[in-house]
């Protein structure tokens, strides 16, 4: 597997070490505008660091674009003639639509659209992908590449809005609610380090419960709830607090948001 990660920052950098982590290139490019703070990643003998899209492009198969909305077009602009029937076109880049990307390098392209988060650097991204019509012939090997670094989910394109703010802002979500539930934990007594130990190990415990018994979340909640006792004292306090109603509102705000990156 040839791959081209084209925009090598947050995400760009989370999936090459996701990559790497699983063995899952033979060779890989990386690209920026400006290498020296990436330039270490050339130590692993198979990856190449540059600036030069192009060269990045004519040497890959899968070609992973990891760029900011606003630097996509002229990227794109800039690589279509280099494009032919052996590349899969993959973008993680967000509210932009694949008829958009059609309207620059053509229909007749395999064009996958993606949404991973920053935990495929440690192989657990939850990934959401769909395609354009031809694309639909490289959907499995988009799939496989992704599922080598967590889950995948193929879904229709109208739903790419709502899994960018539940699976890739969703990591930051999450980090708040371990974050807030570490400063209780100092509250009652833990050391700061101590604190954060509990904080995430109880909440990867928590989600793995759900994915390996495939049970609803209140089914867990009622045997932890014991009558009269400590947790349900604690959950009441917290919805009356607006907990659920907070997270609800601030997912719809987020999605909201991505409709005016859209427009921009
Ligand atoms: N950060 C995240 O958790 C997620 C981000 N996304 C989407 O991924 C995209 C990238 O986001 P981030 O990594 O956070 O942004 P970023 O700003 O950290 O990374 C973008 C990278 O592209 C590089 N770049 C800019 N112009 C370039 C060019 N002409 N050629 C090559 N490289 C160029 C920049 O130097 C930078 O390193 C965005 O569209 C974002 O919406 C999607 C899912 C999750
Ligand atoms: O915050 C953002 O706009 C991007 C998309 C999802 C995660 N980061």
């Amino acid at each position: 597997m040839k791959i081209a990660i084209i925009g090598a920052g947050n995400l760009g950098l989370a999936i090459a070490k996701g990559i790497l982590h699983s063995n899952g290139a033979t060779t890989m490019y990386l690209t920026k505008r400006n290498t020296n703070s990436i330039q270490e990643f050339e130590k692993y003998g198979n990856v190449t660091v540059t600036n030069n899209n192009q060269e990045a492009v004519k040497n890959s198969d899968i070609l992973i674009f990891a760029v900011q909305p606003g630097q996509f077009i002229s990227i794109l602009e800039e690589l279509k003639d280099l494009l032919t029937e052996k590349h899969v076109i993959i973008s993680t880049i967000t509210g932009f639509r694949i008829s958009k990307i059609e309207e620059i390098i053509g229909s007749d392209k395999f064009i996958i659209r993606s949404m991973p988060n920053t935990a495929i650097s440690v192989g657990k991204s939850m990934t959401c992908i769909c395609s354009n019509e031809l694309g639909k012939k490289r959907v499995d090997l988009a799939r496989a590449i992704f599922n080598r670094m967590g889950h995948t989910l193929e879904i229709p394109e109208g739903q790419m809005q709502a899994a960018t703010v539940i699976c890739a802002s969703g990591v930051a979500f999450w980090m708040r609610l371990i974050r807030a539930t570490t400063q209780g934990a100092i509250q009652l007594g833990f050391d700061a380090k101590e604190a954060q130990e509990l904080a995430m190990h109880t909440c990867n415990g928590a989600a793995n419960l759900l994915i390996e018994s495939g049970s609803h979340p209140e089914e867990e909640i009622d045997k932890v709830t014991t009558p009269k006792g400590c947790t349900i004292e604690g959950l009441n306090e917290m919805e009356h607090q607006g907990l659920s109603s907070s997270l609800i509102r601030g997912i719809v705000t987020s999605f909201e948001k991505i409709s005016e990156i859209r427009k921009g």
